[in-house]
């Protein structure tokens, strides 16, 4: 990654105090897509961690992944499928194959799902994120796309080390630089 672009990265980062008494803080992203050095530089920064291993497609959780995954894709010549929250939006008129992400950060049960049939055997997967905390959603997705998953490719990797390394999780930033 160019030095700039983690410069930038944790510039345009924030962290929010909800007010709600709890001292826990929220991430701000936002200054993220706000900065046009950023937005320009993403998705070879995100993409060059997998570079190598030549993905075919690109995986990414609603919502924030919807925004960051087609850069990387357009980055590795690759295509690229949404997975859904369920719950989100209406139901999807299409057959789906879902996976339940037990617990994530939030200590929620979700269900991430994609369209049947726009993954197929032949496909190498790279999931993308802008953030891997527990790897939950990260886990789920591998499971959804089996032997074709490669690893996933992360803003923010905060996973403990056992975690990113079983999930083969790369990251441009940890927990501590933010
Ligand atoms: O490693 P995990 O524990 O699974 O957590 C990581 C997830 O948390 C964030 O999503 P968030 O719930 O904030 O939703 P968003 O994409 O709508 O911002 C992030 O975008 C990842 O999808």
């Amino acid at each position: 990654m160019a030095a700039d672009l983690g410069d930038h990265l944790r510039a345009a980062f924030r962290w929010t105090d909800p007010g709600d008494g709890t001292g826990y803080l929220v991430s701000n992203r936002s200054g993220w897509w706000r900065d046009p050095v950023i937005l320009s530089g993403l998705g070879d920064a995100l993409g060059d961690l997998f570079r190598d291993a030549a993905p075919t497609v690109v995986v990414s959780p609603e919502v924030t992944g919807f925004l960051i995954g087609p850069l990387v894709a357009r980055s590795l010549g690759a295509g690229f499928v949404e997975a859904y929250r369920a719950g989100a939006r209406r139901p999807i008129a299409e057959p789906m194959r879902w996976a339940t992400v037990p617990s994530d950060h939030r200590g929620e049960e979700q269900r991430l799902g994609v369209r049947d049939g726009l993954i197929t055997p032949a496909d190498r997967v790279l999931v993308v994120d802008d953030w891997a905390a527990t790897g939950a959603q990260i886990r789920a997705l591998r499971e959804l796309v089996g032997d074709a998953y490669v690893g996933a490719a992360v803003i923010v990797d905060e996973c403990p080390p056992g975690v990113a390394a079983d999930l083969t999780i790369r990251g441009l930033l940890n927990g501590d630089d933010l």
